[in-house]
């Protein structure tokens, strides 16, 4: 039936006429405001030294305030201008007897003269129910406390362009078409929002309890990315009267992930939240642009075994495991302890502070604070206690010498009597003076003790103290499958010399900005003002415990989202090895929330049933096989071929045909850089008119026909199609190989091509 001939057509096409009518003349209103709020604005600059000061400036901020606001809503409005909503629920709470039609959006908008909402926020308590209810009873949250309803229609809507295209009424049972429209798209290389289409168990992650840690196992392609953007979109505007935008802080593998997901959180209204990476967050709080190795380098070097394999994977996982912090935690301990005050700090024989209160001001007193503060407010304390002292002291010297000076002026020989006189009087100025010398240099003398070392200098230190070298305990603290593993003497040796060489080359690793983090935030505290309380972290299996400890310690909050996938751990030498592990150690305490989502919407039936072939060889600690949702495709093509020439000849061949058949953006996934840049080289030789770039981790790859990305980069990215090659290297059944090939199966949303060279097929031949 074509959606006209449906009896609530006028009805619909008359609602969403009005709608946009509304947002015209809400707009045209808004307008107006912001003209005279920049004009106020300019005014109250004008006026600002006239009037009263803080009357000017309450004049101005207010000003600023509702403009700033005006601008917003204006910019919201416009957004959902061609689409102010996509669904309607139509819900009769349950004192009343009237049955009301919410129209649901991506912002909302209220008519003052009606007193009727024109557009519910999807965020809003109620819009809950288009999401989670089924028709009949229901029942939503609100700030007040649970609101009984009966649902009577849920219906969605495809409006393009401010135009009705159609609407379908929904409910369980009933196939979700927007959701099946919304997959068969296609992908360019931003991601999207997905307000429309969110799904119950999607929708439990996004409005869960902000207040409590939550970890999210998600399968790949279960929308965890999405759902990390759109639960931060949720919490600004559920919390907004308590948290500012700028306290929330979405953490994302690398440069070119974030530009990935650069445009979700302003489509979703959301702007000023920061995205940024681990690395730069370190970086940017210890005031320091860090030489690393390359972590995809000595991924590889895993990989291949042999040599000094086992002992560099110690490093990298005792790095980041909560042992390694324990040892950071004894060596500060010592630092403190090491700093014992020489003596009394004393004006003479006058004492400003003695030593045990020094000691106590450091080690008890100020101990909540970063141990360099810690110092100078000892600094600070002494100066103040000086300052009076000194007064004091300089005030009993003259008491002194003027009586002294009393009685000489009473004697009765007049040279003695001068001689006394001027004798006092220089013995005065000589001690005064001394008194003052003394008093400018005693605080600045005594404290040079507590001398500053730097956080380089500190790490140092710590990989050749005592404290590191520990053996008694092994690192059963939820790191290690193996809770009796024992570190041994060779194994931190190696740690340390391997650590001390790369710091004497003035590099470090990735798995040491954990440490240098917590060193700084322990040390000197970061040095940039952290405001941010609510953390959400994608790609989460990359993390060590330390990491996570670290961030929760310097930020000083649990609200975590913490969100992973451990099938495509490819990092899982330094990163999560169970989530288990991160509840025990990082939110002990059973107040963290665990979800899993096995259902997976980026790709088809077809592709994740080999994907899924693929992950069940990893030993992935309580592997979940991620479910499509059902969407058929065509079946992935296996190829194997005699020459490099051949594959990439009809590689090329068939990218065209699929961008002829208007898949926008096809990738081609190589192992590693070294394979990726060897398929280049081949496509330069055979030549196209294409545009080809090979991706690193640096990169933003709109704009190209195609893409060529190792396959350790492509984690988080998503294409219409996908070529995983294996000219050179193949994917054998070895761990990290099988998550590679699984990261990279998982990719397309259509198409996928497996091409190899013959004899480079070791782990596709035991699918
Ligand atoms: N409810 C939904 N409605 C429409 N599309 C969805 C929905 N959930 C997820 N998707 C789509 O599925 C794809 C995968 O989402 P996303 O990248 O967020 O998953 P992920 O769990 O982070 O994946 P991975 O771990 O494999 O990187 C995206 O194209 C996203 O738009």
């Amino acid at each position: 039936m074509t959606i006209k001939l449906h009896r609530d057509y006028g009805q619909e096409c008359t609602r969403l006429t009005e709608t946009k009518g509304y947002i015209e003349y809400v707009l045209h209103e808004s307008e107006h405001n912001e003209k005279a709020f920049r004009d106020n604005i300019k005014e109250a600059y004008a006026n600002l030294n006239s009037l009263d000061g803080s009357e000017g400036y309450i004049a101005l901020l207010t000003n600023v305030q509702f403009f700033e606001m005006t601008k917003q809503n204006i910019r919201q409005l416009q957004q959902v201008q061609k689409r102010p909503y996509f669904c309607r629920i139509d819900i009769k709470p349950d004192d009343t007897n009237h049955i009301q039609p919410l129209y649901i959006g991506k912002a909302s908008l209220f008519r003052p003269d009606t007193q009727e909402p024109v557009i519910v926020d999807w965020r809003s308590p109620v819009a809950n129910v288009y999401y989670e209810g089924r028709i009949g009873e229901v029942s939503y949250e609100t700030s007040t406390g649970t609101e009984q309803a009966e649902l009577h229609l849920k219906r969605q809507y495809t409006i393009e362009d401010g135009e009705l295209l159609d609407f379908r009424d929904i409910d369980i049972t009933t196939r979700d078409e927007l959701l099946q429209e919304s997959l068969g798209g296609s992908a360019d290389s931003r991601l999207k929002d997905i307000v429309s289409t969110i799904q119950e168990e999607q929708n439990r992650v996004i409005r869960a309890d902000m207040h409590r840690p939550m970890i999210v196992q998600g399968a790949a392609g279960s929308g965890k990315t999405t759902i990390a953007l759109h639960r931060i979109a949720y919490l600004i505007y559920t919390y907004g009267d308590r948290f500012n935008p700028d306290q929330f802080m979405i953490l994302a593998p690398h440069q070119l992930f974030l530009k990935y997901i650069a445009d979700v959180l302003p489509e979703l209204g959301v702007e000023a939240v920061r995205q940024t990476t681990y690395l730069d967050f370190v970086q940017e709080n210890i005031g320091k642009k860090l030489k690393l190795t390359d972590p995809n380098e000595r991924l590889f070097r895993f990989l291949e075994g042999g040599g000094d394999a086992e002992l560099l994977r110690f490093v990298s996982r005792f790095k980041g495991s909560e042992a390694y912090k324990q040892r950071i935690d004894a060596y500060l301990q010592s630092v403190v302890m090491r700093m014992q005050p020489e003596g009394d700090c004393k004006l003479g024989k006058r004492v400003i502070a003695t030593g045990e209160e020094v000691a106590k001001f450091i080690r008890e007193d100020y101990v909540h604070m970063p141990l360099y503060k810690r110092v100078e407010k000892v600094r600070k304390i002494l100066q103040d206690r000086l300052k009076v002292k000194k007064k004091q002291m300089l005030k009993d010297i003259h008491d002194h010498y003027d009586e002294r000076l009393e009685v000489a002026l009473s004697l009765q020989n007049p040279p003695q009597r001068k001689a006394k006189v001027v004798k006092l009087m220089d013995d005065r100025e000589k001690l005064l003076k001394r008194v003052e010398a003394d008093a400018k240099t005693l605080v600045k003398e005594y404290m040079a003790q507590f001398a500053k070392a730097d956080l380089a200098a500190h790490y140092k230190g710590f990989l050749q103290s005592e404290e590191l070298m520990q053996t008694e305990t092994g690192y059963g603290d939820g790191v290690s499958e193996q809770p009796s593993e024992q570190v041994s003497e060779q194994q931190l040796r190696f740690l340390q010399e391997h650590s001390l060489a790369l710091l004497g080359k003035k590099r470090m690793e990735l798995e040491d900005t954990a440490a240098l983090l917590y060193l700084q935030h322990k040390l000197y505290g970061l040095l940039t003002e952290v405001k941010v309380r609510n953390l959400v972290i994608d790609e989460a299996q990359d993390y060590s415990i330390f990491q996570l400890l670290a961030l929760k310690e310097v930020l000083g909050s649990e609200m975590f989202t913490v969100l992973g996938d451990l099938s495509q751990g490819i990092h899982s030498y330094r990163g999560v090895e169970s989530w288990e592990a991160v509840l025990a150690t990082v939110f002990p305490g059973g107040n963290c929330q665990f979800l899993v989502l096995e259902q997976s919407y980026r790709t088809t039936v077809e592709i994740m049933t080999l994907a899924n072939r693929v992950i069940v060889h990893s030993q992935t600690p309580g592997l979940v096989l991620a479910k499509p949702v059902v969407r058929h495709g065509d079946e992935p093509a296996q190829t194997v071929f005699a020459e490099q020439k051949e594959l990439v000849a009809q590689l090329l061949q068939d990218v065209e045909h699929l961008k002829a058949d208007g898949m926008n953006s096809v990738a081609v996934i190589g192992k590693t850089m070294a394979e990726c840049k060897l398929i280049k080289k081949w496509i330069d030789t055979l030549g196209t008119d294409m545009s080809v770039t090979v991706l690193d981790e640096k990169e933003d790859y709109s704009g190209h026909d195609l893409v060529i990305v190792p396959s350790y980069v492509v984690k988080g990215l998503e294409f219409d199609a996908v070529f995983i090659v294996s000219l050179e290297e193949e994917y054998t059944t070895d761990e990290l190989d099988v998550k590679l090939l699984y990261v990279a199966m998982t990719r397309p949303l259509h198409r996928m091509f497996v091409y190899s060279m013959a004899g480079k097929t070791q782990l596709l031949d035991v699918l």
